[in-house]
């Protein structure tokens, strides 16, 4: 798989059919290695150790495995990880106690609920509950403000669309970038919005296309840069794609193949997109990787804001 910046002369290529490009397969396993690496050495120059409390409830399998892989990647870059996991019946309240008293312990710098959560519980007040300057998945108000509001300098921005934004950038210069076209498919606050902003903050020319949207293969056709979110197997198909075109797919959706087998795909039609785009992130080894990779990232400035705000008030 190959990573190299593109030329701007690929990126404004027309619409047209015939043209073919031989695209880049954005290596986000490789992306977020090398996110992971200046984790690490940045790490051990700050002389730290940053504290992540991850926490799960409930027995989802893809969760579970999210969680695992979370822990451990912090383990390897020398973070202190805590994980609990708590039954599927456990109330709303008794995780807003848990999450207090993380709230209160100062060799925690971070906090994640992973989601989503079972039915008896509002994520909303969950994520709410938990510290801003702790909130490595950048979901709380203070965090989701800053980034709309372009104040990203202490912002904790969410894992997945800074992630994807890195992936942009590998493959695309911050000039390059600046004046594009971004059509962001899906209005989560996960991805969706999160992603809308990071782009705006790069000078792109942002559109956001959802399900009531009127017309969105016509609005998708016009993108240099394609944000796909939508948590629909292969929904994004090759006539919505500019030639040219970078594609970013968020989806990770398990789907049954005709001989049976569990699959992993994107929200994008991969197989009939790639000939036509300059860049496209597979699924799985795109986006995926990355989301634990910023999460280490998010950790570590929390981290490391956290010590020189108590060396400044001591
Ligand atoms: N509290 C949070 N909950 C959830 C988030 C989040 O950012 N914070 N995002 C997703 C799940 N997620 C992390 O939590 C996540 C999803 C996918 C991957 C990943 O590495 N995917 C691999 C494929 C892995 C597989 O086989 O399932 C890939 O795409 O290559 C990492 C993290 C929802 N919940």
């Amino acid at each position: 798989m190959a990573i190299a910046p593109l030329s701007s002369s690929k990126l404004s290529a027309s619409n047209s059919k015939s043209q073919s490009c031989d695209a880049v397969i954005i290596d986000g396993k490789q992306v977020a290695a090398d996110v992971i690496e200046s984790v690490k050495s940045r790490r051990a120059m700050a002389d730290i150790v940053p504290g992540l409390a991850v926490i799960l409830v409930g027995n989802n399998a893809a969760s579970s495995v999210y969680v695992r892989n979370k822990s451990a990647k912090a383990e390897e870059c020398g973070f202190a990880s805590q994980q609990f996991d708590l039954p599927v019946d456990t109330s709303e309240q008794e995780v807003l106690e848990l999450i207090n008293s993380l709230n209160n312990d100062t060799n925690i710098h971070g906090i994640l609920v992973q989601l989503p959560l079972p039915k008896q519980i509002d994520s909303h007040q969950v994520i709410q509950s938990i510290a801003p300057e702790k909130d490595v998945d950048g979901f709380h108000y203070l965090n989701t403000g800053k980034l709309t509001t372009g104040d990203t300098n202490d912002a904790l921005v969410p894992c997945t669309p800074a992630g994807s934004i890195q992936l942009i950038k590998s493959v695309m210069g911050a000039s390059e970038l600046s004046g594009k076209h971004a059509v962001v498919v899906g209005r989560s606050n996960i991805v969706g919005k999160p992603m809308a902003s990071l782009l705006l903050q790069e000078n792109c020319t942002v559109t956001v296309i959802h399900s009531r949207t009127n017309n969105p293969g016509e609005i998708c056709r016009q993108a240099d840069i394609v944000v796909a979110a939508v948590g629909i197997p292969n929904f994004i198909k090759e006539d919505w794609i500019k030639q040219g075109a970078v594609v970013i797919d968020v989806g990770i959706n398990r789907i049954t193949t005709d001989e049976g087998k569990t699959k992993l795909v994107g929200d994008v039609d991969f197989e009939n997109v790639r000939s036509k785009v300059s860049a496209i992130t597979p699924v799985p080894g795109g986006v995926g990787p990355m989301t634990i990779s910023m999460l280490m990232q998010n950790t570590l400035d929390a981290a490391i804001r956290g010590k020189s705000l108590i060396t400044k008030e001591s």
